[in-house]
């Protein structure tokens, strides 16, 4: 015999001699101790408890048995438990709800117009929104169609017996002549020459081809690269020419942003602040403040405005995101307005390619500021607008070089800019009209062809480009403030051109000064570096009353609008 079969006779004679007895069998109910906790015990082994049998029994006869036709042999073990003619049902508990919140009505009304109201606010930021009922501020919109069928039958509205008031507002009143003789009215006003742009007879003129210089910013390229910096972002700031705020501003894009990125928070700053006067910037700002955040900017990397405040706002926000690693700031804006200048001026040194001419950045780009917060450059961009092919030359969307007949966009020019301005600029005497102009200035410049005819398209790219890097003095006067009562009272009349005279002036005398600053002990310098302030700015808070003033008051224009709203405003929502 083999030892497994030794084995297995001298387990089954030794189980037949210790056999149990019924009422110890392993799901016997008896002798159990009914808590779970305690388990008892027979000779000395451990035996399962009540409520261990129980659940095991159920396990066991969960099923009922069934003859082949179907009936029920032999019913399930608790089958049998409930009286006939009930159904067995679960208690209903609390605890189901406990990840659910109730609120009644007027508290989610509250709540609903308190989310709506701070997410219209350009000054306020809603963070986590995914973790907000956000949804349920849509139901406001959603309810605004009012859907009477829902409510009402379709009879008691339209049928026979319709117990709805009929609308009095029908046109031409409720009887059907009336109705007949508004529509023959209105049939003879109507003009068919309005359609007829949508079907026109082929009288063979084509309409003239646009030269694909005047779409720039505008491939989808550009868009894409403009898409990828949105959404990499966390917060946007469109740069924009004080010189044209309107025109260099892209509505589309913010209306977009509103609506599809609504958790990004929009920021304008108003570039170029250096060729406009006070006045103007002070404007602009109070205008673009009511829309979004707007900060006056002046790039520039030894003598920069604005750079402060700019980064000091961005660390607000840095703070709001807390739980980000770091926060995205993305640039965007009209060719040519001075995004990347921006990010230069904000790191002190050139980190962005700069140029004179539009389309200089032609990807997207990031840059580190600070360990938390992150800058982003993207190609300027244009939406397609009504803007004439002069508006777009004269917006700086084009290179200069490459602009075919540039006179003929002097005429405009020369309507934008004092005419004052023109000939001191120029040193030139009076005319009278453009080609006369033209012709002056390319005799005074030299700049003549074969025979001494003057060159006319050489001189008027040379104006054009004059007028868009800054050296004509020109911008766009703001509407009136309604809200500020101060306009006229702070209104500057010093015009940019007297402006940079006297800011050529006092370069002068900064430069005789920067000498005895450098030569100033190290200590000090040192100190200035601490501090955080450059040496414009500490310059000018002891030396430039003028340009003291300009600081202050934009500053109180920023503060007023933005600095101390978004400190009290921006918290954790
Ligand atoms: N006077 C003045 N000029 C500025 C200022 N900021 C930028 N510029 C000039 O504007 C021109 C365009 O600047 P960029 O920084 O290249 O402009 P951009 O918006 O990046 O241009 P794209 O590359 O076309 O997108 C340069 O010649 C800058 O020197 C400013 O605050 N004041």
């Amino acid at each position: 015999m083999s030892k497994n079969k030794k084995r297995k006779s001298q387990s089954t004679s030794s189980s037949s001699s210790n056999k149990k007895p019924s009422t110890s069998h392993s799901l016997s109910l008896k002798n159990r101790t009914s808590s779970k906790n305690t388990t008892g015990s027979i000779n000395g082994a451990k035996i399962r408890s009540q409520s261990t049998v129980k659940r095991l029994q159920m396990y066991r006869g969960g099923k009922p048995k069934r003859d082949p036709s179907g009936r029920i042999v032999k019913k399930a073990l608790y089958q049998e438990s409930l009286p006939s003619g009930t159904q067995a049902r679960v208690a209903p508990n609390r605890q189901w709800f406990n990840n659910s919140r109730v609120v009644t009505q007027n508290a989610l009304q509250k709540f609903q117009e308190a989310l709506s109201k701070t997410m219209a606010d350009p000054y306020q930021v809603v963070m986590k929104q995914t973790q907000l009922p956000v949804t349920l501020l849509n139901e406001k919109a959603k309810q605004k169609r009012v859907h009477i069928l829902d409510v009402e039958p379709f009879e008691t509205i339209f049928g026979p017996k319709a117990q709805r008031k009929r609308p009095s507002n029908i046109p031409g009143g409720e009887d059907i002549e009336a109705l007949m003789t508004h529509v023959e009215q209105k049939q003879s006003e109507y003009d068919q020459e309005k359609d007829l742009d949508l079907m026109r007879e082929d009288d063979g003129v084509k309409p003239e081809t646009i030269n694909p210089l005047f779409k720039a910013g505008q491939s989808k390229r550009i868009w894409n690269e403009l898409y990828k910096v949105i959404d990499s972002s966390d917060v946007v700031i469109q740069v924009l020419d004080a010189r044209n705020p309107e025109g260099t501003r892209c509505r589309q894009v913010e209306a977009y942003l509103k609506k599809e990125k609504a958790h990004k928070q929009l920021i304008f700053v108003l570039n170029k602040c250096d060729l406009v006067p006070i006045w103007v910037t002070q404007r602009w700002v109070a205008i673009l403040s009511r829309c979004h955040p707007t900060l006056a900017f002046h790039a520039n990397m030894t003598k920069s405005f604005g750079k402060q405040a700019l980064i000091q706002l961005l660390r607000q926000f840095s703070r709001l995101h807390q739980d980000k690693k770091q926060i995205s700031v993305g640039f965007i804006g009209y060719p040519n307005v001075g995004k990347s200048s921006v990010i230069n001026t904000l790191r002190s040194e050139k980190v962005c390619k700069v140029a004179p001419i539009a389309g200089e950045t032609k990807v997207w780009q990031y840059i580190t500021l600070m360990k938390r917060i992150f800058l982003i450059d993207c190609p300027g961009i244009v939406y397609p607008a009504d803007d004439s092919e002069t508006d777009i030359v004269l917006k700086g969307v084009v290179r200069i070089e490459n602009v075919p007949q540039p006179e003929q966009y002097i005429d405009d020019l020369l309507k934008r800019v004092k005419h004052e301005y023109i000939l001191k600029t120029y040193s030139i005497d009076e005319f009278s009209t453009t080609e006369e102009f033209l012709e002056k200035l390319a005799r005074k410049m030299g700049k003549l062809l074969k025979g001494a005819e003057p060159d006319l398209p050489t001189v008027a790219k040379i104006v054009l480009n004059d007028f868009q890097r800054g050296k004509l003095p020109h911008y766009i006067t703001p509407p009136e403030d309604p809200d500020r009562q101060d306009n006229d009272e702070t209104k500057s009349e010093k015009e940019p051109m007297e402006q940079q005279q006297q800011e050529e002036e006092e370069e002068v005398e900064e430069n005789k000064e920067e000498k005895t600053v450098k030569s100033k002990p190290k200590r000090e310098t040192n100190k200035r570096k601490k501090t955080g302030s450059n040496f414009y700015e500490t310059h000018n808070a002891k030396n430039r009353p003028g340009k003291r003033q300009h600081d202050e008051s934009l500053n109180g224009a920023i503060d007023d609008r933005n600095g101390g709203n978004q400190k009290k405003k921006m918290k954790k929502r």
